[in-house]
């Protein structure tokens, strides 16, 4: 399902030196984010930086939120990964997406202006209308949790 998202573009290299975000194949389900950097940044093992998109979307509907997730091909080979783990994008956020980049490996690495760092995730959100109650119906589980079932 595709879902109209309103999108600005911050910067001038959107569309020129940094292409604009898309779908890589047809069933992707993150579109990749780029640095929109003028220089290339060195993250040093352990560092993190806060890296710009030069993009902002308004998702505008409560029931949607958009998430940043790492790519894995940087995360598992390379150690870049988010600085926050996952970005949690709100309906009503307006501002520039932002990427938190950390170098969790052991080399430093170097962050390309346009590189591909992150994904971002639409998700569907159910927000919580809470009944307050003194018990809960009885289940299996009950309050066990925590390897309450076991491993094998
Ligand atoms: O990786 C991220 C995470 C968040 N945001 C933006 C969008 C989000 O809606 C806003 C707030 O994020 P969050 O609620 O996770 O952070 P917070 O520390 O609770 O800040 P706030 O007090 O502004 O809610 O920051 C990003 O651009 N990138
Ligand atoms: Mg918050």
């Amino acid at each position: 399902m595709r879902h109209p998202i309103q999108l600005k573009i911050l910067s001038d290299k959107i569309g020129k030196d940094i292409p604009f975000p898309t779908y890589a194949t047809e069933g992707s389900a993150g579109l990749d984010l780029r640095a929109c950097l003028d220089q290339p940044i060195d993250l040093a093992p352990g560092e993190t930086t806060l890296l710009p998109t030069g993009l902002s979307i308004y998702i505008q509907d409560p029931n949607l939120a958009a998430t940043i997730l790492p790519r894995s091909g940087l995360g598992h080979k390379h150690g870049i990964v988010l600085g926050n783990l996952v970005g949690l994008i709100d309906s009503d956020y307006q501002g520039e997406l932002m990427i938190s980049c950390w170098n969790r490996g052991h080399s430093h690495f170097t962050i390309e202006p346009g590189e591909r760092v992150a994904q971002l995730v639409l998700l569907p959100v159910v927000q919580a209308e809470f009944n307050i109650v003194s018990e809960f119906e009885g289940t299996e589980r009950g309050e066990g949790g925590f390897g309450h079932t076991g491993t094998q």
